[in-house]
């Protein structure tokens, strides 16, 4: 049996009062969850998180990351410094990086590589857009994304990334994939990474993300396949993530 997985993709949102008043708020309503818990802040807000989050059930990370270890890359923040503030997650191929700032599927593996490599968890995001769906491309778009992937981190680390389904037009839209939906999908992701690595593929944790909310979180996360969510804006309050958190 998998554990479950909730993280907060907070995206570009928050300051450090806000994000005080919403940590604080997690911490007090959190008591003993069933699942890991996780929020991915902003890169100035790390620090934020290392003194206010050591030593709490709930784990940190980054949004993004360079593929480079250090040097003359402006405006790119590497995996050491992730590390330098305790983050453990760090995202990789959110759809917003891949449409905005052009981000290829193999830059994407780079940057998973590069995280293994540094021993942080990447979350891999994968997901069709609506016009892909539509034309019946779903499993050819997100199957070559996760290929792309595999293929630079190798069949041992299939067990040692967090993979995220997130439909592009699921997501802050309030429309969100049935929970069969998304499992159709997983599964057919676990079985992808299934034939790379049997064994392993059983313990990979598969998250689905897009417009998840409390009211939906458990109908989503009791599919077999789905092991939790990645969550953008029910994150941002306490009340809400918190109702993420228990109905997993
Ligand atoms: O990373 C999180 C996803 O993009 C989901 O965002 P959302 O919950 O606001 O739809």
């Amino acid at each position: 049996m998998r554990s479950k997985l909730v993280v907060g993709n907070w995206k570009m949102n928050g300051s450090r009062a806000a994000n005080a008043t919403l940590l604080n708020g997690i911490l007090e309503g959190l008591g003993q969850p069933r699942a890991a818990v996780a929020v991915c802040v902003p890169a100035p807000y790390l620090f934020q998180c290392e003194a206010l989050l050591q030593g709490s059930p709930i784990a940190w990370g980054a949004q993004d990351v360079s593929c480079h270890p250090v040097g003359a890359y402006t405006g790119e923040v590497c995996m050491s410094m992730l590390q330098d503030f305790g983050s453990r997650y760090v995202i990789v191929g959110h759809s917003e990086r891949r449409a905005y700032h052009g981000e290829s599927d193999a830059l994407v593996a780079k940057k998973a590589k590069a995280a293994l490599d540094a021993g942080l968890t990447p979350i891999v995001c994968v997901g069709e857009t609506l016009e892909q769906r539509e034309a019946g491309h779903t499993m050819a778009v997100v199957g070559a994304q996760l290929d792309a992937v595999l293929e630079a981190v190798g069949a041992e680390a299939v067990g040692k990334i967090v993979l995220a389904y997130e439909p592009v037009w699921a997501i802050g839209t309030g429309r969100t994939a049935t929970p069969a939906m998304a499992q159709e999908v997983h599964a057919a992701l676990r079985q992808k990474l299934r034939a790379c690595n049997a064994a392993a593929a059983e313990t990979t944790l598969l998250l689905y993300g897009g417009s998840m909310k409390p009211d939906n979180a458990a109908d989503l996360m009791a599919q077999p396949d789905i092991d939790g969510g990645l969550i953008g804006g029910a994150a941002l309050k306490a009340a809400d993530f918190l109702g993420i958190v228990h109905a997993a």
